[in-house]
């Protein structure tokens, strides 16, 4: 598990998250959501260590969290000029048996240079990068974003399948990808985890949510 006390975090100066404790359980897929700007990407920097905290305490098995354990796909991913997909991903594994193992679900032209895939495709390499390292905690900024429909549906299947032994926590801006992916739902607010769903509460916080929004949107 891992688990989050206090957790304060600034950037230049501002500060991004106060008081953001929680806990996130190993086999069970925790959604984050919150509003642009809200703090899920400067939390997730946070839990890999690109950003330090500057007061709390984050734990996982109850000692300090450390990026060895992790793997992190970011919302922008960054490859080098010039290398296949499958040069790519064996940075990450050696083992091409492997590559070729998931690449049955994602479909890449793993022989083409990376500069020729569409957004999508780099999303899933990223994605099929992160999964080859076979880490106990994942986290997933926005991993659907830019993904067609039937590879939504591959990386519902993969998270679903891998998710028992693993803590996985993701970030999505499309509410129907949380419902169907997540255990949990965090809602990152007032700089901190305001409130967490459970999967029967899910259709409550839809509720919850679209009134909010209704009221917020409403013309004055
Ligand atoms: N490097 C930085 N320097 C200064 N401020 C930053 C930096 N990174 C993020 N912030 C600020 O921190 C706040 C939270 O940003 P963050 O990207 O974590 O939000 P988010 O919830 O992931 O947003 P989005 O949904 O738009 O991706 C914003 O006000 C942002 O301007």
């Amino acid at each position: 598990m891992i688990s989050i006390k206090n957790l304060n975090v600034e950037q230049k100066g501002k500060v991004i998250l106060q008081h953001l404790t929680g806990q996130f359980e190993q086999g069970q897929v925790h959604g984050i959501v919150g509003l642009n700007g809200a703090g899920k990407t400067t939390f997730l920097n946070s839990l890999y260590g690109f950003i330090k905290p500057t007061a709390g305490e984050i734990t996982y098995q109850e000692k300090k969290l450390s990026k060895k354990y992790i793997s992190y796909l970011e919302t922008s991913n960054y490859f080098y000029a010039g290398i296949t997909g499958g040069e790519y991903l064996k940075l990450f594994c050696k083992a091409t048996e492997k590559h070729k193992e998931w690449n049955k679900l994602f479909l890449l032209p793993l022989n083409n240079l990376i500069e020729s895939y569409s957004t999508g495709m780099k999303k899933k390499l990223a994605l099929m990068g992160v999964l080859l390292q076979n880490k106990p905690i994942l986290l997933l900024d926005e991993p659907f974003n830019g993904l067609d429909l039937e590879s939504m549906w591959v990386v519902k299947r993969i998270i679903s399948d891998i998710k028992h032994t693993k803590t996985i926590l993701l970030t999505s801006h499309i509410l129907e990808t949380l419902t169907d992916n997540c255990d949990f739902i965090h809602r990152l607010e007032h700089k901190k985890i305001n409130q967490v769903y459970a999967k029967e509460d899910f259709k409550q916080f839809q509720e919850l949510l679209y009134q909010e929004l209704h009221e917020k949107t409403a013309l004055q």
